[in-house]
């Protein structure tokens, strides 16, 4: 499904990622784990288009990614969720999802756009994997944050991503917020390759139901099962053990 080989990039003489090689294979989940600065969101900036690396080749299905655009990219099929939710604050759940909805987007197209039966179908069976079936009418901006992460994955999901990146999901949200978020991406997995970044250890050990890569340092340190990683004392040693890691501020 995604295959990276020598992928790097410097920002003003600082490496921020030296990848020698990654592998996911179809309806894999990875999460990707690692202290700040790692070179994590820079990773999934380079897959998604958003960031240039200076070399490297990243082959999705076959097909290189670098040099294309962040459009084409997620048009071949790769599909990304920031951390920080972006949806319309003042526009409506449904609203939010019609708009990210993967129709013709042409000024004529848009013009004489009516809403298809296939396209609120749609729109009602995302809602109803994701938890927002009852929310649909609600502003957004008046959802919690665990449902504002939900509506961002929502909108990723209409996109029909292949390989889906996922940003910190469980960042700010309530334990059971968490727990909800972690059935859906295992959840998700079953039809989508998806790569998780995460800092948070707990949320992790649930999701962890493939690999764990560990990047330190914009290189993978190693890669295994959660217990095979969390047990491994070069990650305690340059992540685990860190007294600035969720872990330890978890068990402090
Ligand atoms: N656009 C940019 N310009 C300059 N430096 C950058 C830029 N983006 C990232 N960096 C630097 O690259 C390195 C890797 O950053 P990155 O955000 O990818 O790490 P991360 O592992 O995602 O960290 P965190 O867990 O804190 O989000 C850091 O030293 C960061 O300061």
């Amino acid at each position: 499904m995604l295959s990276v080989k020598n992928l790097s990039v410097a920002f003003g003489g600082v490496q921020a990622l030296k990848l020698d090689h990654f592998d996911l294979k179809e309806n894999e989940l990875r999460v990707v784990i690692g202290p700040n600065g790692a070179g994590k969101s820079t990773f999934m900036d380079i897959i998604c288009g958003k960031t240039k690396p200076d070399e490297g080749s990243i082959l999705f299905k076959g097909e290189e990614l670098i040099g294309r655009s962040e459009v084409k990219i997620t048009e071949m099929g790769v599909g990304r969720k920031f951390q920080k939710p972006t949806v319309f604050t003042g526009l409506s759940v449904f609203d939010n999802m019609l708009l990210g909805l993967k129709v013709k987007k042409d000024i004529i197209s848009t013009f004489f756009y009516k809403t298809k039966k296939e396209h609120l179908d749609k729109i009602h069976e995302i809602a109803l994997k994701v938890g927002l079936q009852g929310d649909l009418n609600k502003i957004a901006g008046s959802l919690s944050h665990g449902k504002k992460q939900w509506l961002e994955i929502a909108i990723v999901l209409l996109q029909d991503p292949e390989l889906m990146l996922i940003d910190e999901p469980a960042a700010g949200m309530s334990d059971s917020e968490a727990e909800k978020t972690g059935n859906l991406l295992c959840e998700l997995s079953n039809s989508h390759s998806v790569i998780v970044i995460e800092h948070d250890m707990k949320f992790v050990e649930q999701i962890a139901i493939d690999q764990v890569s560990v990047l330190v340092r914009g290189s993978i340190l190693t890669q295994g099962t959660f217990q095979e990683v969390k047990n491994d004392q070069q990650v305690i040693d340059c992540y685990l053990g860190a007294p600035d890691s969720v872990q330890a501020q978890r068990s402090a």
